[in-house]
């Protein structure tokens, strides 16, 4: 689809959309509620009566993100149930997992999901999470790459403003994050679980890192500084140059995960995981975490226009078009030849 019939299409669909940020939110599978809403099983799922006390809850949201949710909310009608989020009441751990097919590429309405979830999460006072996916042998593709691919500029602005807002809210959390990594893991979806407290891997056939080299484009700063943060320098100097994608025993090795174990035993390391931080005093433990992230958090919440801008300007150069146009030709070719 050409770069003008593209834009052409976002504009209608944004002349169209009459949905309220309500409908909108019906799109995820929501259950939280933690001391409002009864729960008698154990991670029981979301029944008719939650998702209704769902709906008419009031939600912290940025006034970006109801925007958002307005503007393109047309778009993902078609989308439903993008995540499948429990809450656990006796713990207070709310598990999250992402169900997009077929790789859980972040999109805006994927972003601005995730969004609404960690706010709704947090305010219902969990204590704990678990990010993991419903998908086999997928944890996250990273960026949905047609968003950056011949753009609609408004739209690519809220794409990244949605992206680093998931961003600053998982890699700041007061929750306990646990990712649970049952699949493939580059780029973004790297990004997502390196903002977790902790990361356990499935061995096996499965890939992690930032390779934004491999597809013509530069990590911007707030992920290198994630990973060096999760890595070191040098090791992070390394990857990011090659795009290094690990494999679940070289990521456990150089730290960019912390634990690697056959599939199967993913959920129970994890539930264990989570069990023995669920005894530290929340507070102190969540105040050592912002000692050390901060800075980091600071470096892109003062600097956050500017990164839209310069992603922007980055993303849609000719030459990152090309680059980008290929990388996806690629990936469709390989996937037909399957
Ligand atoms: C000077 C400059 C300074 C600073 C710069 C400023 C700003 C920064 C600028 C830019 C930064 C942008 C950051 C981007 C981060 C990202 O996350 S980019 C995304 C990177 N992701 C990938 O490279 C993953 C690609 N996918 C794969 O490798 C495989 O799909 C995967 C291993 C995940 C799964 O393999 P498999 O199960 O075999 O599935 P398929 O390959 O067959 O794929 C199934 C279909 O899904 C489509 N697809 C896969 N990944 C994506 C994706 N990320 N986005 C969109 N679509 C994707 C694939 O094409 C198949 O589609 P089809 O069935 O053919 O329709």
């Amino acid at each position: 689809m050409s770069m003008a019939s593209k834009s052409m299409l976002n504009a209608q669909a944004l002349a169209r959309s009459r949905l309220s940020y309500r409908c909108y939110n019906h799109l995820s599978k929501i259950h939280v509620g933690l001391g409002s809403t009864p729960y008698s099983t154990k991670n029981s799922k979301v029944t008719a009566s939650h998702q209704a006390h769902s709906l008419l809850s009031p939600c912290k949201l940025l006034s970006q993100q109801k925007a958002t949710a307005r503007k393109f909310s047309q778009r993902s009608l078609g989308q439903d149930n993008l995540l499948d989020v429990s809450v656990d009441s006796s713990s207070g751990v709310a598990t999250l997992k992402m169900q997009k097919p077929p790789v859980n590429s972040f999109s805006l309405e994927f972003l601005t999901s995730l969004c609404i979830n960690l706010d709704k999460l947090h305010s219902d006072g969990c204590r704990g999470l678990v990010i993991g996916s419903s998908l086999p042998k997928i944890f996250s593709a990273g960026l949905e790459i047609t968003e950056m691919y011949q753009p609609d500029e408004a739209r690519l602005r809220e794409f990244w403003r949605t992206l680093q807002e998931f961003w600053i809210k998982l890699y700041g959390s007061q929750m306990i994050t646990i990712a649970a990594i049952t699949g493939h893991s580059p780029a973004g979806g790297c990004l997502v679980s390196m903002c977790c407290d902790h990361r356990v891997m499935a061995d096996g056939k499965l890939t992690i890192g930032l390779n934004e080299t491999l597809l013509g484009i530069v990590a911007p700063r707030w992920f290198s500084d994630t990973l060096i943060n999760t890595v070191g320098h040098r090791e992070a100097e390394r990857a990011l140059q090659l795009g290094k994608l690990y494999s679940p025993q070289e990521a456990v090795a150089v730290g960019l995960v912390d634990q690697v174990v056959p599939l199967e035993s993913v959920a129970a390391t994890v539930e264990s995981t989570m069990a023995q931080w669920l005894k530290i005093p929340s507070h102190a433990r969540h105040l050592s975490k912002l000692q050390l992230r901060q800075p980091t958090l600071d470096r892109l919440l003062h600097t956050r226009q500017e990164d839209i801008d310069n992603f922007v300007s980055f993303i849609t150069k000719e030459s990152i078009q090309k680059s980008l146009g290929m990388y996806l030709a690629a990936l469709k070719q390989r996937s037909k030849a399957k």
